[in-house]
């Protein structure tokens, strides 16, 4: 079994695939990754892929440096099954590559949008003959509801959660549309000019914020919440021999 170890900018996520499947799936701490011992002692993990987009605590690279198996650490240099035209490989997040993986594993021979709603939210165009064009970096929800508040001298910090109106009526609904009515104009936004660029366009939405949109764009979209850790799955797989 592998165990895949994705460490964000909010959360890691660990999760254990039996081939393509993931088993099991657990939010943990990004600084402390405490629940990595218990899903490790119930599986018989054979090897290991860890990626971050942050530097790593010392109490993360101890618990990860406790595991008894072999680790890839995913970096520029890691062999990938799409080709990366990205300018700067270098400075890619781990992630955002996971994600155009996994999508590319599901439709190897189809134009891919991958939009990821995490801290960031991200954009990325994998063609049809899987290479990896490069992508786009937005704020995520919770960072558009604390820029407000934290750039303004008269902004509160509003929750996701509370009334919902088109146009606000008061700060609060006014901050709360503002944030989620921006975010899915931009989403249909990029999906509507690339569907205009590449007709037969396929669109994943992965990360942890998921909400829903009424457009009619709906039905073209694919929800996997999984879309990053089954892009490093693949890329464990596909370097076998190498670790
Ligand atoms: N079980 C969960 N644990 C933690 N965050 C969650 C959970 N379910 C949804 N979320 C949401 O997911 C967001 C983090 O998304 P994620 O894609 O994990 O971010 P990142 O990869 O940048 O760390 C949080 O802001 C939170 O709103
Ligand atoms: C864009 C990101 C911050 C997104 O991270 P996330 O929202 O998944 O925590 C991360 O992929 C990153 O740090 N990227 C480095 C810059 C780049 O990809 O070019
Ligand atoms: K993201």
């Amino acid at each position: 079994m592998n165990l895949v170890v994705d460490i964000g900018n909010t959360t890691a996520k660990l999760a254990l695939f039996d081939g393509t499947l993931p088993l099991e799936v657990v939010y943990d701490s990004n600084s402390t990754l405490e629940r990595l011992p218990d899903i490790c002692s119930r599986y018989a993990v054979e090897k290991a892929i860890v990626a971050s987009v942050i530097d790593l605590s010392e109490r993360a690279l101890a618990q990860l440096s406790k595991l008894p198996v072999p680790v890839l650490w995913l970096n520029e240099k890691t062999p990938l099954p799409v080709e990366n035209l990205y300018e700067t490989p270098e400075t890619l997040g781990y992630d955002r590559m996971a994600a155009v993986v996994g999508a590319n594993e599901q439709f190897p021979d189809r134009d891919i949008l991958v939009i990821d709603a995490g801290t960031c939210i991200t954009y990325e165009f994998v063609d049809a003959s899987g290479r990896y064009h490069g992508g786009n970096i937005s704020p995520g929800m919770q960072m558009r509801f604390r820029a407000l508040h934290q750039f303004t001298g008269r902004l509160p910090l509003v929750l996701r959660e509370g009334r919902e109106l088109p146009m606000g009526r008061d700060t609060d609904t006014a901050i709360r549309a503002g944030v989620l009515k921006g975010m899915e104009y931009e989403i249909s936004g990029y999906i509507v000019a690339m569907k205009h660029k590449y007709p037969e366009l396929l669109v994943f939405l992965t990360g942890g914020d998921d909400f829903s949109f009424d457009t009619n764009l709906k039905s073209i979209i694919f929800a996997d919440r999984f879309l990053v850790l089954k892009g490093l799955n693949r890329i464990l797989n596909y370097n076998n021999d190498k670790i």
